[in-house]
């Protein structure tokens, strides 16, 4: 039986509810007047949980339409056997081929991971994967029967960049009316680390001027294991021998407005370890997380999507910046904190990921 002090209580709380979602919904639409003439607030698909399925395990790949990881990598590289690799890239194949889930998707849901460039390995992947059969062919347009994404590990010099640009275009040369192909690379040794810009620079260059950004840099993927391996470092639970890398990778992704994916957490029965370091990830700047099992997609996702409270702040703030700037004051008190225009911006940066997993 609850008492008329509980019931009172029950009713505020209802009250208070109602409030917030009107509250919300005004400043929603506050946010959206904002930031729907920015410039700066473009909005891709979101890459919170990035999940690796190998691909040479089918039992495994059935699993990629029950996964709700933001992005799905088959594997052709290290999570395949050296005796695997052409099974895997057959199997992938097979599904660009015949599976029109995976065909009708238009951004990189279903990405592939390739073998690193200027390697044997990774020029039978082209080969295979960008080649749908012609009966195929005949019936279905080149766009859906391609991988819109690819993964490629190891990137250490833009000579890998430019080998691997003259491969896919050879490859591609057929298909006039290809649309794009997005990219990620991988930072995963000492020598990619300190080459990082080149690399960027030479993509983004290369892809503009020489292929008719045929090839879009959409970001980087943090390789730390074999970046431990390569730098002789011991792994731990805290990651701190990986800090530097982090940051550096990171402050030159953002530099050049590319997506950048954290660190795996190969402890995948520790749910909690995971969470700790999504949210440190999330902190540090990455856009999402690499994961090797279904299970640690949510614990990832949760910590790359903004929480409800800081949604909130971001909204008021954005309001009273608005107000402000109204009556001529460039800083201000929010909440017991200085407010100026760097704190719009990270609150604008809070709704662009908001925006992003809407569109997923
Ligand atoms: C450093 C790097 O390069 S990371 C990238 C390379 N590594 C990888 O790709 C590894 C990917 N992950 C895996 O292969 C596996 O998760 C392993 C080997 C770690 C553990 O696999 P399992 O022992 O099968 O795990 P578990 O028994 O908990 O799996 C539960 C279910 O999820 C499935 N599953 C596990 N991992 C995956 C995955 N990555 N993708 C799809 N399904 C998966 C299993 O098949 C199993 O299905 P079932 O319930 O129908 O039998
Ligand atoms: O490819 C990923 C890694 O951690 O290495
Ligand atoms: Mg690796």
């Amino acid at each position: 039986m609850i008492s008329f002090r509980g019931k009172a209580h029950q009713f505020l709380t209802q009250i208070s509810f109602y409030r917030f979602q009107l509250e919300s919904k005004r400043l929603l639409h506050l946010s959206n007047r904002l930031c729907s003439n920015d410039a700066s607030f473009r909005v891709s698909y979101p890459t919170r949980a990035v999940l690796y399925v190998p691909g040479s395990d089918s039992k495994k790949l059935t699993k990629i339409f029950t996964t709700n990881a933001d992005c799905v990598v088959m594997d052709c590289e290290d999570g395949v056997a050296l005796n695997k690799k052409a099974e895997a890239r057959e199997k992938i194949r097979n599904l660009y081929d015949t599976d029109e889930r995976v065909q009708n998707n238009t951004e990189g849901k279903f990405a592939v991971r390739i073998n690193p460039a200027e390697t044997d390995l990774a020029s039978e992947d082209i080969k295979i994967l960008f080649n749908p059969k012609s009966d195929i062919l005949k019936n279905n347009s080149i766009n859906n029967l391609l991988p819109k994404c690819i993964f490629v590990p190891k990137t250490s010099t833009s000579q890998e960049v430019k080998w691997l640009f003259e491969n896919l275009n050879n490859q591609l040369k057929n298909y006039d009316d290809l649309i794009k192909l997005n990219l990620f690379f991988y930072m995963e040794t000492a020598i990619g680390l300190i080459n990082l810009n080149d690399i960027i620079k030479t993509a983004l260059s290369l892809s503009k001027d020489k292929y008719n950004s045929k090839f879009n840099l959409e970001g980087f993927v943090f390789g730390s294991d074999d970046f431990c391996a390569d730098i002789e470092a011991t792994r731990t639970k805290d990651a701190f021998e990986l800090t530097y890398a982090r940051q550096k990778l990171i402050a030159y992704c953002k530099g050049y407005k590319l997506k950048v994916i954290d660190m795996v957490y190969i402890d995948f029965k520790d749910l909690e370890g995971l969470r700790v370091q999504c949210e440190q990830g999330s902190r540090m700047g990455f856009t999402g997380k690499q994961v090797i099992h279904p299970g640690q997609v949510d614990v990832c996702q949760q910590a790359f999507t903004p929480s409800k409270e800081r949604i909130d702040w971001a909204l008021g703030l954005i309001e009273a910046f608005d107000q402000h700037q109204k009556s001529g004051a460039g800083a201000f008190t929010y909440k017991g904190q200085m407010i100026d225009m760097p704190s719009l911006l990270q609150a604008k940066n809070i709704l662009k990921i908001v925006e992003k997993v809407k569109k997923n």
